[in-house]
């Protein structure tokens, strides 16, 4: 087996307490508390050192370590500060551990997390607040005292020019102003949360600014000035506090600044033009000339309307002779482009209206001085991915290879050259090398050929893996201000932050080397003094403050509290039996590649086995095939236009490979490319409804007729390969669940909540606390900041009913789900709306408005990997999440659409698991999971270690 470096915690004990409840005939998982090595979409590969996922860390002595099932394997050695009290379980665990098959509901309550100002973890106070995951229990912090404050911070501690990679010059083309020690030692000099406060002159914003977004305000302005290590930063707040608008008021503030400069003093304009030169380009800006244009509302193509005045609005842009230079870029995902639009709209005033450009849809421009017009620029992800020449990654490549080396990865589980040809990854001919470094290419997109002002990254975890082509082509854009906005800046390692630094030009840690030598040595070698030092090196770049962060004693927002019940439930015997089959089918198939030693060779084999388990879980008919089949007419007619030679060979390499390229889990209503690369039929069509047009792998076009199921294929190899049965079994899947013969319990349990909702919010005697019972246990728990989990054994009732209507949001992250789903609900003619990733944007920004303003609607059915983003749906007060995903985090983003700032009534989320299935041990990976980052984030130091599937952590999934 590999070797794997563990994390040692105290959470051990957490875990042998969690064994001794097992119930019997439960499988123990071997490495409980070893890292789980999740990525945001799913798994990682088994052992595979995703660019995101990399080990950094170097092999210590064991003192107190756990033990793992290698010899190899690797021990990290805790600081003493980290020793605490064993923490008690969370009721999902607990509740597997009933072993009576008994449905358990475990109920998280969450309290404003009171954490005492000066108590480090009042709000933004460095490492732990600074990064946001101090864990909470009882509504206290747990901090080590390390992390407290910095003045037990030795600035010898943090002598990276001691450190001979250092010394010897990896960083050495690096000025002495940005040399790294100057950069912590300032940032020691005050580690303490920022307190100033800013405001924009009155008549810009059509609502005030809460007390810490005029924090935030003051802190992202003076982070864009000289004295800052790179202008900009990571606004970092838990999603929902308003980092949307707190960077609409820095748009604000800087250029209603810059305009009264230029109106005051041609000296001021002077400096002001220095501020915004360049620092990339070496030619001086010139003066633009400007043109105010306000937003044309948040509907239709998002065009320019001319504004009232024609006067300058956008400060002190200029063109510097070659690439005109543009305002204000915001980058984010797909589905919450009109949400920012309609931020802009309707939180800036009439008089202080920003021209705003929505750059996306087949029709935009392609020139560079248009998109110069606009104060503010929209756009895409995929669209900057496809525009932008990728920023080269070919000191990171040796990197990879030299430190994976340095850190145990086993050779077996790298990145081979073979596996990326397995994979389909393109291989790199120098035509496309070339043409990636240079933005004067043709094909190199308007938003490559502007100087931007600034560059804003909204969700910026999407880039958090820094050698993808989405990360490198953000890194490619040239601007002068650079912004990552991410309530969940960490998902999976320390390397997360790489990609940030590299993006923010925060140098030195922007090389890897030096991140590696500066970050992640000391850290291995000391992880205490480690991460005081990290600490120190956020802290100059990062704010963040969660919801249960205290400003002079009071929380920063009074948001209703949340409930979180977990809902077990059992299978029908027919669901039983189906199951059951599969699963033992699977443990079958998972010991034959194990007793072949080909584990490795099977990843995706096994990764879609547990897909198919997973499934299993929600409804048998996906693992069956109801879905129908996802692409169109025009895929079956192109298609049938290939060759019988090029249709089986696509249809081999589907078969083969089923790994999705955008959310590397195995992809649901799997698809192919004409360029051969595979997706999942939602995940290929964000790229082409976001008229983005190119594979994200290869760059080539995209389109409906380019994209092929495995039945299309089967149809057009038809005499070989037998599509006719498929097509039969799809009909009888689909007449079986229509005559309800194989009902899922599921499915009855979310109309049962739906029921019950719609009974209790017509009576008369609604609970005002959220459906909490009065004898509630507390039960301390440390994975998540500001929920304490407590037991209940009634079934919760629905929150306070006020005049509106009691609405919805039901997750799942398999669009086959929600097809079943809607069947029901047309069945119990509930009207609900629908989102997920197959439809163009203008459907999606319908579906959400709809759902929050026609009181009919009472239910959103929602795609997770679509929507769990940026999205305001506080007209929900529950939300239901049918299915599990491997990272907490992306559930908590789901939740957190409903619980944010506007959200007026207690939120209750149900989570739907069904027992005794590998949802179990999701759940507990998921315990792992939360672990993972809060070690990440400082509580018990371990993080960027726990990256990996392990052999043993499959073993556990299948109960081997
Ligand atoms: N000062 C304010 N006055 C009124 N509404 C506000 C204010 N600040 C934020 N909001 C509202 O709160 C909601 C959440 O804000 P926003 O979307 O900016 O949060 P966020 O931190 O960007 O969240 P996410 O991380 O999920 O994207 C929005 O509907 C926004 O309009």
């Amino acid at each position: 087996m590999d070797s794997a470096i563990e994390i040692s915690s105290d959470s051990d004990v957490e875990i042998q307490e969690t064994r001794t409840n097992l119930p019997q005939g439960s499988t123990l998982r071997p490495h409980f508390v070893r890292g789980a090595s999740l990525n945001a979409n799913g798994l990682t590969r088994m052992g595979l050192p995703l660019p995101s996922s990399r080990n950094g860390f170097e092999a210590k002595p064991v003192t107190n370590g756990y033990i793992g099932s290698s010899q190899q394997d690797v021990k990290r050695v805790l600081p003493p500060s980290l020793t605490r009290p064993p923490m008690p379980l969370r009721p999902d665990i607990v509740g597997a551990s009933n072993g009576n098959g008994s449905q358990f509901r475990g109920v998280y309550t969450v309290t404003p997390a009171v954490s005492a100002p000066g108590n480090f973890g009042g709000g933004y106070g460095g490492f732990h607040d600074g990064m946001g995951m101090g864990r909470v229990i009882n509504g206290d912090r747990l901090f080590p005292p390390s992390g407290a404050h910095g003045a037990g911070a030795s600035t010898s501690h943090f002598n990276g020019g001691s450190d001979p990679l250092h010394r010897n010059g990896m960083g050495e083309d690096r000025s002495s102003e940005n040399d790294e020690r100057l950069i912590y030692q300032a940032a020691l000099q005050n580690l303490n949360q920022p307190k100033s406060e800013v405001d924009l002159p009155d008549g810009l914003l059509s609502v005030p600014l809460m007390k810490h977004q005029k924090i935030a305000l003051a802190w992202m302005f003076q982070k864009e000035t000289r004295s800052a290590p790179c202008l900009g930063g990571i606004l970092a707040d838990d999603q929902g506090l308003g980092k949307t608008i707190s960077t609409i008021a820095l748009i604000l503030k800087q250029m209603h600044e810059a305009k009264s400069k230029s109106e005051n003093s041609s000296n001021q304009v002077a400096e002001a033009l220095d501020l915004d030169a360049d620092d990339e380009s070496e030619n001086p800006f010139v003066k633009q000339e400007s043109k105010a244009i306000s937003v044309n509302g948040v509907n239709g193509s998002f065009g320019m309307k001319k504004g009232k005045d024609e006067e300058a609005s956008t400060s002190t842009r200029k063109f510097n002779g070659k690439r005109p230079a543009a305002g204000t870029l915001i980058v984010c995902p797909a589905s919450v482009v009109r949400q920012w639009a309609r931020e802009l709209d309707e939180k800036v005033t009439e008089e202080a209206k920003l021209s705003v450009l929505i750059y996306h849809g087949g029709n935009r421009t392609k020139d560079p001085t248009e998109l110069a017009k606009y104060d503010v620029v929209m756009t895409t992800y995929a669209i900057v991915s496809n525009e932008v020449p990728k920023k080269a990654l070919k000191d990171d490549d040796e990197n990879d290879e030299k430190y994976a080396d340095n850190h145990g990865l086993a050779s077996g589980f790298s990145m081979s050259k073979k596996r990326k040809e397995v994979l389909g990854a393109p291989k790199k001919s120098k035509k496309r090398g070339k043409k990636n470094a240079d933005e004067s290419d043709p094909d190199c997109g308007a938003l490559a050929k502007v100087g931007w002002l600034r560059v804003v990254l909204d969700e910026a975890q999407t880039i958090k893996n820094h050698r993808t082509q989405v990360a490198r082509a953000c890194c490619g854009l040239r601007a002068k201000r650079r912004w990552c906005l991410s309530g969940t800046p960490i998902q999976n390692t320390i390397d997360d932050l790489y990609s940030y630094f590299r993006f923010l030009r925060y140098d030195p840690y922007a090389v890897y080397k030096s991140f590696y030598s500066t970050i992640k040595v000391p850290i291995s070698r000391n992880s205490q003094i480690g991460y005081k030092k990290l600490q120190a090196i956020l802290k100059a770049i990062m704010l963040r403050r969660t919801k249960g962060t205290l400003l002079d004693g009071q929380p920063i927002i009074n948001l209703p509290p949340k409930t979180i019940n977990l809902s077990k439930v059992d299978f029908s015997v027919e669901e039983r039996s189906f199951y059951t089959k599969l699963e033992s089918d699977s443990r079958s198939q998972f010991k034959a590649y194990a007793d072949a030693g080909t584990l490795n060779q099977n990843y995706a084999n096994i990764l879609l086995m547990l897909l198919r388990l997973r499934q299993a879980c929600d409804h048998p008919q996906l693992v069956k095939g109801f879905s129908s089949d996802s692409v169109g007419k025009e895929s079956e007619k192109a298609a049938k236009k290939l060759s019988r030679e090029v249709c089986v060979s696509l249809l081999n390499r589907l078969e083969s490979s089923p790994i999705c390229r955008a959310c590397n889990d195995p992809p649901e209503a799997p698809v192919i490319t004409l360029c051969g690369h595979i997706f999942c039929y939602q995940c290929v069509s964000e790229y082409i409804t976001g008229d983005e047009n190119s594979c994200p792998v290869c760059r080539e076009q995209l389109a409906h007729d380019v994209v092929f199921s495995k039945s299309t294929l089967r149809t057009c190899a038809a005499d070989d390969i037998g599509c006719s049965s498929s097509s039969h079994a799809k009909g009888l899947n689909k007449a079986a669940f229509q005559n309800g013969e194989f009902s899922s319990s599921k499915i009855k349990t979310v109309l049962d909540i739906l029921q019950s909702l719609s009974n209790q919010g017509r009576g008369p005697n609604s609970t005002q606390n959220g459906g909490m019972p009065s004898s509630s246990l507390p039960y301390d728990v440390d994975d998540d900041d500001d929920v304490t989990i407590i037991e209940q054994t009634s079934v919760p009732s629905t929150p306070p009913c006020n005049q509106a209507p009691v609405k919805t949001i039901i997750f799942s992250q398999w669009t086959s789900m929600l097809d079943v789903l809607e069947f029901s609900l047309n069945e119990k003619t509930i009207e609900f709306r629908r989102l997920d990733g197959t439809m163009s944007l203008a459907a999606r920004d319908r579906a959400v408005k709809e759902f929050s303003n026609d009181p009919d609607v009472k239910v959103m059915i929602m795609s997770l990997k679509a929507g769990n983003l940026g999205l305001n749906m506080v007209a929900a007060s529950h939300v239901i999440l049918l299915d599990l995903w491997w990272n907490p985090t992306t559930e908590d983003q789901a939740i957190d659409r409903a619980h944010r700032i506007g959200q007026t009534r207690p939120v209750t989320v149900t989570r739907i698991t069904i027992t005794n299935t590998v949802e179990d041990r999701i759940l507990a990976l998921q315990e792992e999971k939360r672990a993972m980052v809060a070690s990440a984030f400082g509580e018990d130091h371990g993080g960027g270690s726990a990256t990996r599937l392990t052999v043993d952590d499959l073993k556990y999934l299948f109960m081997v």
